[in-house]
């Protein structure tokens, strides 16, 4: 059947015909150009590089959990979806001042650490102890839960490195070396302590479980895995990040833009321990063993995952994405990025949080600045605690005109502040 506009009056010759039909084709192109060139954007949107064309594009889904486990690329995830929501116009949950930068963690994440002026979220994407009943009462109904793990090998080096002045365990060990720490761990860690996490099973103390449990029972695990599974629609792998990022481009119905990143919070090469050695490793997994087989099952059910997705297209989704973030950092560097130490980065908001003297965290430095079309770029590379600062800012100034009743916590952040009307019961 054909379009009712192209239902011409009987009356027309074929000649006028054709001459209608180029018009409207002339006229909707030109309209097609005016609209796009309108949002002007110079990385591609969906279906050209997409496998399964959306004949009618579902809508983007905004509402987003994710869990910002320690170590494990999840600043540049965090980065990604901050970038996100302020391109959609979307709330995102960040910690009251009381909480500093993360919601109070260690302890398990409570409503209450939510800043008043970031209720209601749609988006959270902080540091925070997984807990599922309080996200819950916070978050919209419709909310996606993701999270990212690390091969527990590399990630207990990068632990090892980063708090080596934080965790009590590392600081006790001489000369602060891993090797001795990995050859007798219970002679250094105490489980009790402040910051004992970050020294044992650290991604299942993160997503809310027992960083202690015996790894001889058996039963222990599957449970927990299983309660996961239950609520996280995606677990992601910094090993393969790219290939995440088409999953969770898939799951949201998000667009290549959405997804374009530059690796945030390295550590320089210096700062780096080399682990070759299979008994290290091997020493590493019985130590975090919980870690271990918790990284083993979700490697494996990340692949069948994608194993889903037609190969081909698959490859073409991950050169697409490739290509952009190129042309994005060329754009952005008016070349390559120069991996910079903090001190040597001329805007202060730019330079990464250190840890310790110890350690390098690397940052980039833009050339120039720009108005509103550096604005992207200063984004992108903009760390973890000054684009939190940057987006309460941002969202106090709105929300405060919303006149949002504000109740301080206490400093232990302990008191039971009155529930924001926003804030659903469980
Ligand atoms: N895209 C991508 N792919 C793979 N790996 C990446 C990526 N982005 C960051 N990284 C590495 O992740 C480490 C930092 O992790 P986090 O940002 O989660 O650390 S933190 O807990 O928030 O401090 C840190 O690892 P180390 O350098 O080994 O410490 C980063 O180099």
């Amino acid at each position: 059947m054909a379009c009712p506009w192209l239902i011409f009056p009987s009356g027309l010759k074929m000649m006028s015909r054709k001459k209608i039909l180029l018009f409207l084709l002339a006229f909707s192109t030109g309209t097609l150009l005016l609209r796009q060139s309108a949002n002007f954007s110079w990385f591609p949107k969906s279906p050209p590089f997409s496998c399964a064309p959306w004949v009618s594009p579902p809508a983007k889904h905004t509402a987003v959990a994710f869990l910002k486990t320690h170590k494990t690329a999840s600043t540049t995830v965090q980065n990604l979806l901050f970038r996100f929501a302020e391109r959609h116009n979307v709330t995102v949950a960040l910690p009251h001042h009381a909480c500093d930068h993360q919601f109070c963690y260690p302890h398990n994440f409570s409503a209450r650490f939510v800043h008043p002026y970031t209720l209601p979220p749609r988006l959270i994407a902080s540091h925070l102890r997984f807990n599922r009943d309080e996200l819950r009462r916070l978050m919209p109904n419709d909310t996606v839960y993701i999270t990212i793990l690390r091969e527990p090998v590399a990630m207990f080096e990068s632990l090892f490195s980063y708090y080596n002045q934080y965790c009590p365990a590392f600081r006790r060990v001489p000369n602060g070396s891993m090797d001795t720490f990995l050859n007798n761990p219970s002679q250094y860690y105490r489980s009790n302590e402040k910051y004992a996490m970050y020294a044992h099973n650290t991604l299942v103390y993160d997503l809310g479980g027992d960083p202690e449990h015996s790894p001889e029972d058996s039963t222990y695990l599957p449970k927990f895995i299983r309660q996961i599974e239950g609520i996280f629609s995606l677990v992601m792998l910094a090993e393969y990040f790219d290939e995440s990022l088409v999953l969770l481009r898939h799951l949201l119905a998000w667009d290549l833009e959405d997804i374009l990143y530059i690796k945030l919070n390295m550590r320089s090469v210096e700062s780096k321990l080399n682990i070759s050695s299979a008994h290290v490793a091997a020493q590493i997994r019985a130590w975090n063993a919980l870690d271990a087989a918790l990284y083993d099952h979700f490697n494996a059910t990340f692949w069948r995952k994608l194993g889903k997705m037609d190969p081909g297209c698959l490859r073409k989704e991950l050169r697409a994405l490739h290509e952009a973030c190129e042309r994005l950092a060329r754009h952005c560097f008016r070349g390559q990025p120069q991996l910079r130490p903090a001190m040597q980065i001329k805007n202060k908001e730019l330079r990464p949080w250190q840890p310790s003297a110890k350690v390098d965290i690397v940052g980039y430095d833009l050339p120039g600045s720009g108005p509103h079309s550096d604005e992207q770029c200063l984004k992108l590379v903009m760390p973890e605690v000054q684009y939190s600062r940057y987006l309460l800012r941002k969202q106090s100034l709105k929300n405060r005109r919303r006149a949002v009743p504000h109740r301080p916590l206490s400093p232990r952040g302990l008191l039971p502040p009155a529930r924001h009307p926003a804030v659903k019961a469980s």
